[in-house]
């Protein structure tokens, strides 16, 4: 055995030469890797994602290019809001989200596959991700966008904080973030559109808070309420935005849809 490995050494032409291949091909790795773990590893193109039943107009897709921001009411019916939320508040395996106190929501990342992931959310989730092909559909340049197959799920409850103000796409480069972080942040770094679709019942914002509050080019800020079946798309690099405290659960699904 000894003799064996002595002359496999000897064959070897030189110890540096084998660091020139394996060191390369480990980087290689570890940056695929990198990459590959984000939600857009394996994302699908905006077409492949159409869903019928979702209709945007001509003056949605006017208004979310003229003023970042456009909000889509009763998106859902109500029986398929009531099987959206059933089938979120049956969900087991939500963990709280940020790193840094700037948020207070538990999340869980959710794919049409999921074995936990009843009908009804599944349809909100096609419904989501058929938000920009439905876009291109109406003139709104969003072909070549590309689609997560996670979406977030995201749950504010009535004791918590909400989400201070922030842009969703991170505009860091890779001097800034070093390369394996610049990889890793790929989905974040290209994302263009927010799709949210709030999944909550009877809401009103002077009883119950949680409103999205937006700032859009230095104007004034403005507040959505995060009614149930309402879809709200934004530029995800242009509008900053909050979530305000609720003083009731809070349920968002939301898709970032990159370029
Ligand atoms: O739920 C919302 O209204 C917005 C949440 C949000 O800003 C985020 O998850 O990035
Ligand atoms: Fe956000």
């Amino acid at each position: 055995m000894a003799r064996f490995w002595r002359q496999t050494l000897r064959r070897i032409p030189s110890w540096d030469a084998c660091l020139a291949l394996v060191v390369p091909a480990g980087c290689a790795g570890m940056l695929a890797e990198a990459y590959t773990r984000t939600a857009i590893g394996d994302a699908e193109p905006a077409a492949a994602c159409a869903f019928a039943p979702l209709a945007l107009s001509a003056a949605n897709a006017e208004t979310l290019t003229r003023r970042g921001l456009v909000v889509v009411d009763d998106v859902l019916s109500a029986g398929e809001l009531a099987a959206a939320r059933r089938d979120a508040a049956t969900l087991a395996r939500f963990s709280p989200a940020g790193d840094h106190g700037e948020r207070g929501d538990s999340v869980c990342w959710v794919r049409g596959d999921d074995d936990d992931v009843g009908a009804g959310l599944r349809q909100a989730m096609r419904l989501l991700r058929g938000v920009p092909d439905a876009l291109a559909r109406r003139g709104y340049e969003a072909s070549h966008h590309r689609v997560p197959r996670q979406c977030q799920l995201a749950r504010y409850t009535s004791r918590g904080k909400g989400y201070d103000r922030h842009l969703d796409r991170c505009s860091l480069g890779v001097e800034e973030l070093g390369l394996l972080e610049w990889l890793r942040l790929s989905d974040y770094r290209g994302r263009a559109l927010t799709a949210i679709l709030y999944l909550n019942d009877d809401w009103q914002i002077q009883r119950d808070g949680g409103a999205l509050r937006c700032w859009i080019g230095g104007r004034e800020p403005f507040d959505v309420a995060p009614l149930g079946g309402r879809l709200v798309i934004f530029d995800s690099g242009a509008v900053e935005h909050a979530v305000l405290a609720a003083s009731a659960d809070r349920v968002a699904l939301t898709v970032w849809i990159n370029t």
